[in-house]
């Protein structure tokens, strides 16, 4: 897949069809749309081309700009180059982009940028400054200018639109295995290993404390979880892991009157001095929520609980 980020600067497609969005997730509702991308490409034997914006226009011009998004710009990339398009356009949504007219949109973005054969959007889709743009006017400028305009089913747009909402909502309520269905693989995020209040190695519990490479990243509800994690090579160039066994926690640590809310993982059967590396953590299932617990023993004997629950989880 080709990724363009200069929309001054794009190739000249082949028969392009195209389809616009901002597939946050990349989910099961988002495939089903690019698999109905990739079928009418094939059957005009075109090029296929998702337009997506970056950042998030609701950040831009919408009424959430703290929104919390489910795949960073370098997640949604690797995620759509697995659904095998042909090239993904990453426009940058800023104040200007945003103030373009639905007509100017139209003439000077669309069909001067891509001169498409046929564009495929939702009957919801709208576009240009103030949002006046809709499936109707494209189908008049595609009449006019030689272009396509196909409907993607109602369904498949409401369920997609639905979707996202309800990944959101059931990460931040620890409802793993939703989020797993909906999206289609397991939610997972990444970032750098940074020191803590090394309380944890005194236990025989050391856990690597995450501080997420992306703030806009969702953070799951608090709790225990069961995960995989891969650490890269880092700093010392050490061997990089992957697939390690590990138990998750997120929470503000009330144990120790923590104050912060951070993410840390126990690493099952393993012992390496990993700060400063980095981590990607792939949530596969929920065990607990967090507890009051009122000593360190106390928490050591929980630990000791969470480790056999997860690893029953983990097979
Ligand atoms: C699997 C797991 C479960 C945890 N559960 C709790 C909990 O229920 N309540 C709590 O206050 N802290 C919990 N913690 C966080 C510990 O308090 C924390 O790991 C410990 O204070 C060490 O912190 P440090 O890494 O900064 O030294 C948990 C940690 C892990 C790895
Ligand atoms: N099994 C393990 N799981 C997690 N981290 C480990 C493990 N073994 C060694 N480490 C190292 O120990 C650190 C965590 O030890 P800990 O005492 O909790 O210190 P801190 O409070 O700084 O996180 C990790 O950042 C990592 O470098």
């Amino acid at each position: 897949m080709q990724v363009h980020y200069n929309i001054d600067a794009l190739p000249h497609f082949k028969n392009c069809v195209i389809t616009i969005g901002t597939f946050d997730g990349v989910h099961i509702g988002h495939t089903t749309i690019l698999q109905q991308l990739k079928e009418e490409a094939a059957a005009v034997t075109g090029e296929t081309v998702v337009i997506t914006f970056h950042p998030h226009p609701r950040k831009i011009v919408g009424d959430v700009p703290d929104i919390k998004i489910l795949t960073t710009l370098d997640e949604k990339i690797s995620l759509i180059e697995k659904q095998d398009i042909d090239h993904l356009v990453v426009v940058p949504f800023n104040e200007a982009f945003s103030q373009l007219s639905a007509d100017a949109y139209i003439k000077n973005f669309l069909v001067a940028k891509f001169r498409p054969h046929t564009i495929i959007i939702g009957y919801d889709h709208h576009f240009g400054h103030d949002r006046t743009g809709n499936f109707s006017l494209l189908e008049t400028y595609g009449k006019a200018m030689g272009f396509l305009v196909k409907e993607i089913p109602v369904q498949v747009i409401e369920t997609a639109a639905i979707s996202s909402t309800r990944i959101r909502k059931a990460l931040l309520q620890n409802d793993i295995a939703t989020a797993s269905h909906l999206l289609g693989y397991d939610y997972f995020f990444s970032g750098t290993i940074i020191s803590g209040d090394k309380i944890g190695r005194t236990i025989g519990y050391p856990t690597a404390n995450i501080q997420l490479n992306n703030t806009d990243k969702l953070v799951p509800g608090d709790g225990v979880y069961a995960v995989y994690c891969s650490v890269n090579a880092g700093k010392n160039n050490l061997s990089a892991y992957s697939s390690l066994k590990g138990m998750m926690y997120i929470g503000s640590r009330p144990v120790v009157n923590g104050k912060r809310r951070v993410i840390e993982v126990n690493i099952f059967d393993f012992n390496e001095d990993i700060y400063e590396c980095t981590m990607q953590v792939t949530l596969k299932a929920f065990i607990r929520g967090d507890m009051p617990l009122t000593s360190l023993q106390a928490l050591q004997q929980q630990l000791a609980l969470d480790k056999q629950a997860v690893l029953s989880q983990l097979v």
